[in-house]
This record gives structure tokens, C-alpha cells and sequence, in this order.
């Protein structure tokens, strides 16, 4: 009779682990789910921090609060086919396992050092597209047939609009790590914050046990919102780049200032966003910085729908998205894009309720 007492290569060796640290790779469903058993028998509380890589201080900060207040954090690093629409910049999306990993790692150890935490960094899930479609991957088109999450109307509005497939995609691979991993907290970052909306309801519709936390958004020392896309600004590029938030902040301030309704608020990011771009149009084509707005939007805080007056009892929010365009670019200027398409940045700032 067979006995069944080889071990396969991984298990002979041991899981797989981050170098010098405690910090698991999980690639698969399966092995996920048996390191999550365990500690659904011994009650400890898991974090889930879903990323694409690239991490940076937004991400960091994200997993810092997930240490925090669960005894385990779980960070996915999983770039995500569906939520890329096919003229997007999925192949140019940067992936940068080494310097993730390393930064996991370091993290950890600060987490380990500092006495405030429940918990550390217990996984990094990191699995194939193979692995997160088992029927074949659907495909990045509107039209592509295979089982989805939508989340509508909400998922349709601002970057849903500019980007048909993005939420879609979104919402499903959440549903698929929210299943895979069962957290009992997650945590997104508020600088997209449509996301954090279309998660809330998918969470709330599909009566998910789940507490979403949402973090507020790590900035550069001049307000540009970090994000793994800045890298291929280049220095000309990100030197404009803070316009939006400025924009932005404009907007903020009249409202501050006592106007509620949209034509006044909207109206100052308009008109700074209007002067940038005269301001860069007065310079010679290889020095200046093109960029063009997609939307700037001033929207309810629980549906993103458009509103005319914000209710001080509300407030709302304010966002917006802009494409720092391909530069003509000097000799030997290096534009730092990876050949990819313009950069698409997106931004917003919370008007808190007034009253
Ligand atoms: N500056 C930031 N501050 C706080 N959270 C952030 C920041 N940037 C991203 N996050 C959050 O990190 C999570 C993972 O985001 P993602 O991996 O897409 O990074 P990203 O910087 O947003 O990349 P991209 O350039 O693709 O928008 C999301 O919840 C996102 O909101
Ligand atoms: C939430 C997410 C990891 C899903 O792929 C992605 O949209 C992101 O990084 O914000
Ligand atoms: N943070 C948003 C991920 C994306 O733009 O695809």
C-alpha cells in the first residue's frame, strides 16, 4: 500500500517567509486559508490592507493603523488586470516586489519595537492572476463576460466614468480578498476616495462582517497626494503636479469661508487651475508642463452624486482627477514616464460638516 509520507519541496523547507523576518508569502487561496483557520480558532483578530505594490508612506501608514488594532495584519500586493481599462497603463504599472518586501520588513521591525501595537505583519498575500480567476481571467473590456461585482450608481460617477471597468474590477477583487482572507477590519486610503465609498456599500449591500477603516492621505511636504503613479512624473512634471490639490484647497477655502453653493466653491478651483495652465503656457514647449482636467467635482459624502448646495449638516466632497500629458521633452531630458502613457492623478479634500 502507498504511504503518504513525502513532503512536498515547500513544506520540507519550511513556509516561505520575508528574509529575516516572521513575515509569511502566502500565494495561494489554500494556504491563506489554513494560516487563517488557525486564528479563527484562537481569536485573534486579522487586518487586511488590499495594495498594488509599489508600497509607499500612504501604504505604510495604512498597515501602521492595522497593527495597531489587530492582533494580525495581512498586506495584499496583487496588481489587478480587471480594474485596468485596455488603453490603461496596466503593463507600465510599476512593480517592485524587492523594494516592497524590504520595506515590509523594516516596517515590521518598527512595529515590533514600538510597545502601541496589537499586532504586526503576519502575511503578504500575494497570488497569480491564475490563482484570483479559477475560471480564466474575464478579460479588461465593458463588455467581457464572467462573474462581477458592480456597484451602482455610485461606481458609474467621476473616476467610474473616466474609467468604466475600474470599480467593477475594484469591487471584485475586494469581494475576492474580503473571502479569501475574512478580516475582520480592512484599510483604505482616503485619497481615493470614491473607493472607500464603493467598498462601504459593497460591504454594507452584501452584509459583510467587516468594519471598514479609512486613513487619511500621506502628502509630500508641497500637498501632492503620494501615489505609486508619481513615479513617472519626472522632475518637470511633479514640480506642476501639486495643482490639483491647490486647486482644490481653493475650493476648501471658500467654503471655509461661509459659500455653499456649487458655482462659488467649484468656481475657485476653476479659476487656479485656469491660471496654472496660462502660467505654463507662457513658457517655451520644452519647459512648460501640459495637463488637462478631467473633472473637478464637488459631491454628496454617501453617494458622490453632484450637488448644487452642500448641506453645512453634511458637508461634502471635493475631487478631482487630471492627466499631466506626455512632455515634449528636452535633449537628454529624462521625463521619467517609462514610455507609458500621461500620468492620471487624482486628489480630493473632505468639507466637514459645519454646523
Ligand atoms: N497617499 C496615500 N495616503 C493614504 N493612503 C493611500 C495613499 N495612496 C494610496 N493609498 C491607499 O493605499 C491602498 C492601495 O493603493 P494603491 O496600491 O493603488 O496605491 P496608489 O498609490 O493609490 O497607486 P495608484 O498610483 O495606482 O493610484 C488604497 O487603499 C489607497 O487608497
Ligand atoms: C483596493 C485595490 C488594491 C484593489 O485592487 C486597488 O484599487 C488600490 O490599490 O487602491
Ligand atoms: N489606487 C487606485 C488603483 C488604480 O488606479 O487602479
Amino acid at each position: 500500500m502507498a504511504t503518504r509520507c513525502s513532503t512536498s519541496p515547500s513544506r520540507a523547507n519550511g513556509p516561505e517567509k520575508l528574509p529575516s523576518s516572521s513575515i509569511r508569502v502566502l500565494r495561494t487561496v489554500s494556504n491563506l486559508r489554513r494560516w487563517r483557520r488557525q486564528h479563527l480558532l484562537d481569536q485573534r483578530s486579522v487586518a487586511l490592507v488590499p495594495t498594488m505594490g509599489a508600497l509607499h508612506e500612504g501604504h505604510l501608514s495604512l498597515i501602521r493603523a492595522a497593527a495597531r488594532e489587530n492582533h494580525h495584519v495581512v498586506v495584499s500586493i496583487y496588481v489587478n488586470p480587471a480594474q485596468f481599462g485596455v488603453n490603461e497603463d496596466l503593463s507600465s504599472y510599476p512593480r517592485t516586489w524587492d523594494t516592497d518586501t524590504a520595506a515590509l520588513v523594516k516596517l515590521d521591525r518598527e512595529l515590533a519595537d514600538d510597545g502601541h501595537n496589537l499586532g504586526r505583519i503576519s502575511a503578504v498575500f500575494a497570488p497569480s492572476t491564475d490563482e484570483m480567476y479559477p475560471a480564466g481571467f474575464p478579460g479588461q473590456e465593458p463588455a467581457s463576460k464572467g462573474s462581477f461585482v458592480t456597484i451602482t450608481p455610485v461606481g458609474e460617477l467621476l473616476e467610474g466614468k473616466s474609467r468604466p471597468t475600474f470599480f467593477r474590477g475594484v469591487a471584485t477583487v475586494c469581494m475576492k480578498l474580503f473571502n479569501i482572507v475574512q478580516p475582520e477590519r480592512v484599510y483604505f486610503g482616503q485619497k481615493d476616495v470614491q473607493q472607500t465609498v464603493v467598498i462601504r456599500r459593497l460591504v454594507r449591500d452584501f452584509m459583510l462582517p467587516i468594519e471598514v477603516v479609512v486613513g487619511p492621505t500621506t502628502r509630500a511636504a508641497d500637498g501632492l497626494a503620494l501615489s505609486s503613479r508619481n513615479v513617472y512624473l519626472g522632475d518637470r512634471r511633479r514640480a506642476v503636479a501639486p495643482v490639483l490639490y491647490n486647486a482644490l484647497r481653493a475650493a476648501e477655502e471658500v467654503y471655509k469661508g461661509g459659500a455653499r453653493d456649487r458655482e462659488t466653491v467649484l468656481g475657485a478651483a476653476q479659476r487656479f487651475v485656469k491660471d496654472a495652465l496660462a502660467e505654463q503656457m507662457l513658457l517655451v514647449p520644452g519647459k512648460r508642463v501640459l495637463f488637462e482636467i478631467d473633472y473637478i467635482s464637488l459631491a454628496d459624502p454617501e453617494t458622490m452624486e453632484e450637488l448644487e448646495v452642500v448641506d453645512p449638516a453634511k458637508g461634502g466632497i471635493l475631487s478631482g482627477a487630471l492627466k499631466m500629458l506626455v512632455l515634449e521633452a528636452l535633449d537628454a531630458e529624462d521625463r521619467g514616464d517609462n514610455g507609458g502613457p500621461g500620468v492620471r492623478l487624482i486628489d480630493n479634500i473632505i468639507l466637514q460638516p459645519a454646523e
